[in-house]
C-alpha cells in the first residue's frame, strides 16, 4: 500500500554548516497506525515533526505525502496541504483566550472548507465524546489544564484529518487525562488515519503500532 506520509533520506539542520538534527532518516508511516517517535531530549523529535508537516524545508531528501514530494511545493500549497489534511495536538493546548470553547474547535474548519453546520455539528459531538460538552460556551480560561488539552483534541479532530501529528500531547496530563488523549489519537488512527506522536512516555510508546527512535 502507498504511504501517506514518508521520509525519504531525510536531513535536516537548522543553519547551513551545522550538524544535521535529523540524518538520512528513511521512514514510511503507515495509514492506520500510531507510530511514536521517542529519543533523548533534543534529539530532534520536535523537529522531525515539524519537517513531517511540513513547517520546515528539509536540507535535503524528501517528505512525500500519498508519493508526492511535498516538501519540494512552494508555501502556499505545503499550507493547503496541512489545512486540508492535517491535525495537531502539542503539549500546551494554545486555545485562543478570547473565544468561546466552541469556536476554538470550529476553527480547524474555517482553513479546511468545511461547511460552518458540519463544523459546529461535528465540534459539538466531539466536545461531549472527550467530556467537555458541559463547557463549549466557556472560554478557555476556566477550564482545566487536562479540559484544554482535550478541546485541543477535537480541535485536531475536526476534519477527520488523514494524518494527526501530536508533539508530547500527554505531557502535561495526569494519568487518566493522558490515557483518553492516547487512546482517541490511537482510535483516529485505527479509522484509517496516520498518526504520529512524539512522546517521552515508554510506557505509552511500548503500547504503539510502530516506533520511530532518534538518538
Ligand atoms: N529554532 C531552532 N533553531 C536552532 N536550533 C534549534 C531550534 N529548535 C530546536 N533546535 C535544536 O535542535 C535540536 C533538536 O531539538 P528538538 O526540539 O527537535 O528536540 P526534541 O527531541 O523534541 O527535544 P525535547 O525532548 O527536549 O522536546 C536541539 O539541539 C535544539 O537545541
Amino acid at each position: 500500500m502507498t504511504a501517506v506520509l514518508e521520509a525519504r533520506d531525510l536531513t535536516f539542520a537548522y543553519r547551513r554548516g551545522a550538524p544535521p538534527v535529523i540524518d538520512g532518516l528513511t521512514h514510511a508511516f503507515a495509514p492506520g497506525a500510531l507510530t511514536t517517535v521517542t529519543g533523548p531530549s533534543g534529539s530532534g523529535k520536535s523537529t522531525l515533526l515539524y519537517v513531517l508537516a511540513l513547517m520546515l524545508r528539509p536540507t535535503s531528501g524528501q517528505v512525500r505525502w500519498d508519493d508526492d514530494d511535498a516538501s519540494a511545493l512552494p508555501d502556499a500549497a505545503r499550507a493547503r496541504l496541512r489545512a486540508g489534511h492535517a491535525g495537531f495536538v502539542f503539549q500546551d493546548a494554545v486555545l485562543d483566550p478570547a473565544r468561546t470553547i466552541l469556536d476554538n474547535v470550529r476553527e480547524a474548519a474555517l482553513f479546511a472548507g468545511m461547511p460552518d453546520d458540519d463544523a459546529r455539528e461535528r465540534a459539538l459531538e466531539l466536545c461531549d465524546r472527550f467530556g467537555v460538552g458541559h463547557r463549549v460556551d466557556h472560554r478557555p480560561g476556566e477550564i482545566s489544564g487536562g479540559q484544554a488539552q482535550r478541546v485541543a483534541l477535537c480541535r485536531a479532530l475536526l476534519t477527520r484529518p488523514r494524518v494527526v501529528f501530536g508533539d508530547e500531547p500527554t505531557g502535561n496530563l495526569d494519568g487518566a487525562s493522558a490515557r483518553i488523549v492516547w487512546d482517541a489519537l490511537r482510535a483516529h488512527a485505527r479509522a484509517g488515519a496516520t498518526v504520529v506522536v512524539a512522546t517521552h512516555d515508554e510506557r505509552l510508546a511500548d503500547e504503539s503500532d510502530e516506533r520511530v527512535v532518534l538518538s
